[in-house]
């Protein structure tokens, strides 16, 4: 479906229904479209269907192996460095098909960044991990370069504690601080998107809880897809969740009523930790 015409549906929705929820009203930024993934002769999505509202966090949980991780690695085309990975359907980002023929995997990466569950600065100055995409960009103005740092280092709440060390290696930092820069070095670039792989699972209360205010920030500029193994996690941060089990997609909506009323029997198992 078109921007527009999504747009035009939207408008039509808010106006016919007055309590229309608030995923509802916000545009999509990413469209699910009969995704199906196979790892050599093995099915890992089983046509998954979903929008991805823009400006929202998007919380993907279920219970180990279910496809989690699968999923949120093809929005950046991830999988395609596996060699028996197989993928069908279509995954829409401004209406065009990320697995088109001819789409620039490495452009598609600057609009949709990823961070990882491990924070992965590379063994160079705070600076230059921040500097990074854009000197790949061919940017070479000193002025620009450091407007660019200031602002992406500011914009992950990093800032004041790195101002007066920016060239000291980041190998020399706290895992805490590490991965804030990591989210630093993403959104450098300016992303539409960012694709988070459990990014507080490797870090300590006081580090997970900043990581979690960031989040908050953060979704005023950028589209947030999050994976969580922590309930409590999903339910804190995300406006929308998405619970997935043996590949498939059980059910998506609004994280309030995923968590206090879900449609399917399997939702409320997991969520109450029957099962998982
Ligand atoms: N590179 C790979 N090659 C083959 N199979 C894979 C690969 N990556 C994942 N799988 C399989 O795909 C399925 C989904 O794995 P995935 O890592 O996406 O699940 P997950 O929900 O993120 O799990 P976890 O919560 O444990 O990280 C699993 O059966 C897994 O073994």
């Amino acid at each position: 479906m078109s921007e527009s015409s999504n747009s035009t549906r939207m408008a039509e929705a808010t106006q016919a229904t007055p309590d229309v929820r608030a995923s509802d009203k916000a545009g999509i930024c990413l469209e699910v479209k009969n995704l199906n993934l196979f790892y050599a002769e093995s099915q890992a999505l089983d046509n998954i269907c979903m929008p991805i509202p823009e400006k929202q966090v998007t919380a993907f949980i279920g219970p180990s192996g279910c496809g989690k991780s699968t999923l949120l690695r093809c929005f950046n085309r991830m999988n395609d460095l596996v060699d028996s990975v197989r993928i069908e359907g279509s995954i829409l980002l401004d209406s065009e098909d990320i697995y088109a023929p001819g789409v620039q995997v490495a452009q598609l990466r600057q609009r949709i960044g990823m961070v990882f569950q491990k924070p992965n600065p590379f063994p160079k100055s705070i600076y230059e991990n921040v500097a990074y995409g854009l000197r790949l960009q061919g940017m070479k103005s000193r002025r620009v370069l450091d407007e660019v740092v200031e602002k992406a280092l500011r914009g992950a709440a990093l800032w004041d504690e790195v101002k007066d060390r920016l060239h000291e290696n980041a190998l020399g930092m706290s895992g805490g601080q590490q991965q804030r820069l990591v989210i630093a070095r993403a959104i450098a670039v300016e992303p539409e998107v960012l694709l988070l792989d459990e990014p507080a699972s490797a870090l300590d209360p006081i580090s997970t809880l900043k990581i979690e205010e960031l989040i908050d920030e953060l979704k005023e500029r950028y589209t947030i897809v999050i994976v969580t193994h922590n309930m409590q996690q999903a339910a804190r941060v995300s406006d929308q969740t998405a619970f997935l089990y043996m590949g498939k997609l059980i059910e998506r909506g609004d994280t309030d009523t995923i968590f206090t009323n879900p449609s399917e029997k399997m939702t409320e198992d997991y969520i109450t930790g029957r099962y998982g």
